[in-house]
């Protein structure tokens, strides 16, 4: 049975549960679960801080896990990215009260507040920057420059709201850009079942980003459609009862839909149809 951990709280937890949901995994329908053994999936799911799972995964207590890819970075341990999965996006960034840092460099001889002390100072040992300090704290570390305790922080920041209520500004380039990933142990062979479960979460990720799209086209213009829908591998064009025309299926970009239906009506293509797909395997 493949050992798979995922978050039991945080910004990851529901889109996590929600992720394997529609990869056709039981999910537990009690927050209080620890542990959730799926016998039909060959698969035992434990919930565990996110912040740990790396940890776990690199000890080779679970077989593989879902966390941030900066909780993984900061976390050192012997675990390694398989897999994007998309949601959970965060920059993690530097920032100081406004108007008093603008570069990296700045941050020599200057005491650093942080979540992730692993990630921060790997970053900045790359760079040559040496800190006065790193200061671990647990969260709500925006507010450790009005306490006095540091001088600049390097935290998540999703919208920047918290960032600007605390009266703070981002400088430097971003340290990284973080998402959920699935994590296994570095350097061993790929545990059984990690293919079968990969391949139905890259399902899920094909499903959310693609859509179908169905058109017909008069024949004299199949080439120059079939272009502008290019498909994965190849589009399906299949013969109409009318025989001057085709009909047309391929996947589009989500992103790109209406630009795509716009740019096929303008060369004469009609009865454009879009369907979300459910569930895949490329
Ligand atoms: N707005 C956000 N705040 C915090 N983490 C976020 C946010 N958006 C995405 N994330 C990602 O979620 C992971 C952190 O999750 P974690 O559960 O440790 O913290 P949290 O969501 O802030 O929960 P809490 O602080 O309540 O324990 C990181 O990978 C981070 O990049
Ligand atoms: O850019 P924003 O959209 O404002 O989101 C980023 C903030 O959200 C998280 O804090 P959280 O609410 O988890 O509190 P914490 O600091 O106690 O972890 C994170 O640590 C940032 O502080
Ligand atoms: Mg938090």
């Amino acid at each position: 049975m493949l050992r798979i951990a995922v978050p039991n709280k945080g910004s990851l937890s529901e889109p996590a549960a929600e992720m394997l949901r529609e990869a056709g995994y039981r999910q537990r329908r009690d927050s209080r679960e620890l542990v959730l053994p799926d016998p039909d999936n060959d698969v035992e799911f434990f919930f565990l801080r996110p912040r740990d799972i790396a940890v776990y995964v690199g000890a080779g207590t679970v077989d593989v896990g879902i966390t941030g890819r900066d909780l993984l970075l900061d976390s050192q341990s012997a675990a390694v990215e398989h897999l994007p999965l998309g949601f959970g996006g965060s920059t993690f960034r530097w920032a100081a009260p406004v108007g008093l840092m603008s570069d990296v460099s700045h941050v020599a001889g200057k005491r650093v507040a942080t979540s992730y002390p692993g990630l921060v100072s790997t970053y900045l040992a790359e760079r040559d920057v040496v800190p006065a300090g790193i200061v671990r704290l647990d969260g709500a570390v925006e507010t450790a420059t009005r306490l006095g305790v540091a001088d600049v922080i390097a935290d998540v920041v999703e919208t920047g709201t918290t960032l600007k209520a605390a009266g703070l500004e981002i400088f430097g380039e971003p340290i990284l850009r973080s998402e959920a990933v699935l994590v296994r142990r570095s350097g061993e062979e790929e545990p059984v079942g990690l293919d079968v479960l990969a391949r139905r979460l890259k399902g899920v990720l094909t499903a959310r980003e693609y859509v179908l799209m169905d058109y017909d086209v008069p024949l004299s213009l199949v080439e120059q459609a079939v272009a502008i829908t290019p498909g994965l591998e190849s589009p399906t064009v299949s013969p109409l009862h009318n025989r001057e025309w085709a009909a047309v299926r391929a996947m589009v970009r989500r992103s790109e839909t209406n630009r795509v239906m716009d740019a096929l009506y303008d060369i004469g293509a009609r009865a454009i149809l879009v369907t979300t797909i459910h569930a895949s395997r490329l």
